[in-house]
């Protein structure tokens, strides 16, 4: 096919009641490509997310999946996207399984291809053991997990993770953090990653550096700090949000 990227970002606005949450935000990103998308409080990352998920209507700028339009081909363009939200939406009281089959049956997989999407998504997590355990039994580290597994049970193209660390343990988060960049590189998969820790971007890693609703800074880690004349990310940031 073409050769769009795997998510493309133009001249997106969207205001709540009058007030500015993001303003001409422009941006994408290609297959195999991890962009971390770092903003403190407020920056507009849960209102970039609503906006790609659909959970609101994007009524000014453009949001394309692969190439489709998720105003005009929704369908299509849902199709290509696993995401896993900030707050845990599994069903404490089900098991691992019985959550999973819900995602796969909501996107008419068959139950072979569902089982067997399964088994592969949970061994490659090292949780294929615990699922006929409820989720409630899990630590948040392996609910996590289960959360990752099930986005990508129907193949999406792009993961979008909204700040998936938070409440972890530092073995988890680094666990997770290595796990997702993993992914990108054997999976030819494209990650956006909403974050505000500094800390889990990888030298590979793609940034983009949003506040008060504007992208201040894109490109690779090694662009941003040289455009900022910074010796790292961290003085990079904190240089373009405290300017501002
Ligand atoms: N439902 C809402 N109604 C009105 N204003 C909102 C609503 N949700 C967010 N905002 C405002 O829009 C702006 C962007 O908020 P958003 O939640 O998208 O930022 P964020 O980067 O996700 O922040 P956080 O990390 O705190 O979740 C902020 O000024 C916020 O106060």
């Amino acid at each position: 096919m073409s050769a769009s990227p795997t998510l493309l970002i133009d001249e997106l606005s969207f205001s709540y009641s009058g007030k500015k949450a993001l303003d001409k935000v422009s941006f994408a990103i290609q297959p195999g490509e991890c962009t971390v998308l770092l903003g403190s409080n407020g920056a507009g990352k849960s209102t970039l997310f609503s906006l790609i998920t659909r959970l609101y209507d994007t009524r000014q700028g453009r949001i394309e999946l692969c190439g489709f339009d998720i105003k005009k081909q929704t369908r299509n363009a849902l199709a290509k996207l696993g995401v896993v939200f900030q707050q845990t939406t599994l069903d404490m009281d089900l098991t691992v399984m019985q959550n999973l089959r819900y995602h796969t049956a909501l996107h008419g997989m068959g139950r072979q291809l569902a089982n067997q999407r399964i088994q592969q998504e949970l061994e490659r997590l090292s949780m294929y053991e615990r699922r006929f355990e409820k989720v409630r039994q899990l630590n948040g580290g392996h609910r996590r997990r289960v959360e990752i597994a099930r986005s990508l049970l129907h193949k999406p193209s792009l993961l979008l993770l909204d700040e998936p660390t938070v409440g972890l343990d530092v073995p988890s988060r680094q666990a997770l953090v290595e796990y997702v960049h993993q992914l990108v590189a054997d999976e030819d998969l494209a990650v956006l990653w909403a974050s505000h820790l500094i800390d889990e971007i990888y030298p590979s890693d793609h940034v983009i550096v949003l506040h008060k609703g504007q992208i201040k800074a894109k490109g690779s880690v090694d662009e941003v700090i040289a455009v900022t004349q910074s010796s790292q990310i961290k003085e990079a940031f904190t240089k373009l949000t405290e300017a501002a």
